[in-house]
């Protein structure tokens, strides 16, 4: 009975779509996560349309994606520098770039969208898509924060829309979380779980609740170990230290906050806090909206809660 329940949810009997295999793979945003994952996905074979809204940018995210690739290719054929420049070369040619989204979704498998983090653009660009792409064709996000069900809201395509949430280095992170809304269907599901692990990562299951796993757990506790220090309970250089020594974290959550952007990690926190007004969790930290306000975001602008130049 639960497994049939299960299978309504995903929209198992109402949908025909069969699971899709996918090869070609559009990927919205060439920022930080989709010059990463495009990197990943043209790594494993995939033919990846990279697309941005200008030319400029686009340039910027193939150097970032070579740049990437010489790091990884410099442990990976440590012994064989010419066998890791043929390396470099054959995952380049798998990235072709587009300022125009339009027709790049046309031969698409997946369409995976890691743009601005705000629900109205996104939701914009997929209502826009779906009327473009073909019929099989899955559409993912990859946002931080904001609910699947709602930016898949505005397309006819709810069956086919999921969550994939990459972790930021892409290519040095191992984890995918991939998400179903109660509208996502079964295959769908299994062609996105697949996806991640032909990329090499390995994929968990989420609902679509706030956060899903890893930033319900985590952004609370980046916020906590702010109103710590602001309590006077810790410097921020102990507190890194206790977190990296302590508990094996890589980076203590002052240096995490720097490398994420501050920017991002109080929108994120403000957004839960309208939802969820009483949770002491989602509570703010006057220092964090200081650093903002002051445009101290972090590692991209040169001072967060370090300084960097
Ligand atoms: C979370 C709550 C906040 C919410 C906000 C939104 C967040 C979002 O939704 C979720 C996230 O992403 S949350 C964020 C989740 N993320 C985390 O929590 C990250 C936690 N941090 C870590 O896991 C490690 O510190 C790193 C893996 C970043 C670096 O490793 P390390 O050992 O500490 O330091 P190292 O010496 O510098 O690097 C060593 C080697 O790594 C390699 N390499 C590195 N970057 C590379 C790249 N871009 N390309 C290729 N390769 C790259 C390279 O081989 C390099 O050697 P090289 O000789 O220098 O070329
Ligand atoms: N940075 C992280 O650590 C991280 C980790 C996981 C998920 N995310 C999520 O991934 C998404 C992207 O984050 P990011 O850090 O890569 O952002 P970013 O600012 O580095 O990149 C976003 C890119 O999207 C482009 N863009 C904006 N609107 C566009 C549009 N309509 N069409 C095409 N391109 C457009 C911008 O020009 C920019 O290059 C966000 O939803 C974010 O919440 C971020």
């Amino acid at each position: 009975m639960a497994f049939f329940a299960h299978q309504i949810r995903r929209g198992f009997s109402s949908s025909a779509v069969r699971n899709v295999v996918i090869k070609q793979v559009t990927i919205i945003g060439g920022g930080q996560m989709g010059a990463g994952i495009a990197q990943v996905a043209a790594s494993t074979g995939h033919s990846v349309t990279l697309v941005d809204t200008s030319d400029d940018i686009l340039k910027k995210s193939i150097k970032t994606i070579e740049g990437s690739l010489k790091r990884v290719v410099k442990k990976k054929f440590a012994d064989k520098p010419e066998a890791g420049e043929e390396f470099i070369q054959k995952v380049l040619k798998n990235v072709s770039t587009s300022t125009d989204a339009g027709s790049a979704v046309k031969s698409s498998d997946l369409v995976l969208e890691a743009i601005v983090e705000n629900l109205k653009i996104k939701q914009d660009l997929f209502s826009r898509l779906d009327k473009l792409a073909p019929a099989h064709t899955i559409f993912a996000s990859n946002t931080s924060s904001l609910p699947i069900s709602d930016i898949s809201s505005t397309t006819n395509r709810l069956d086919r829309f999921g969550g994939l949430h990459f972790f930021n280095p892409v290519p040095m992170m191992k984890l995918v979380e991939v998400i179903g809304t109660s509208s996502t269907s079964q295959e769908t599901f299994d062609s996105l779980l697949n996806f991640s692990k032909v990329l090499g990562k390995t994929p968990v299951s989420c609902k679509d609740t706030p956060g899903f796993i890893v930033n319900r757990l985590f952004v609370p506790y980046l916020y906590e170990a702010v109103r710590l220090y602001e309590r006077g309970h810790g410097s921020k250089e102990d507190i890194d230290i206790a977190m990296k020594l302590g508990v094996g974290y890589p980076m203590g959550p002052f240096e995490l906050s720097d490398y994420i952007g501050l920017d991002t990690i109080k929108f994120i926190m403000d957004g839960w806090r309208e939802m969820d007004p009483d949770n002491t969790l989602f509570a703010p930290s006057e220092l964090m909206d200081k650093l903002v306000a002051e445009g101290k975001l972090g590692k991209k602008t040169g001072e967060g809660f370090y300084k960097y130049k």
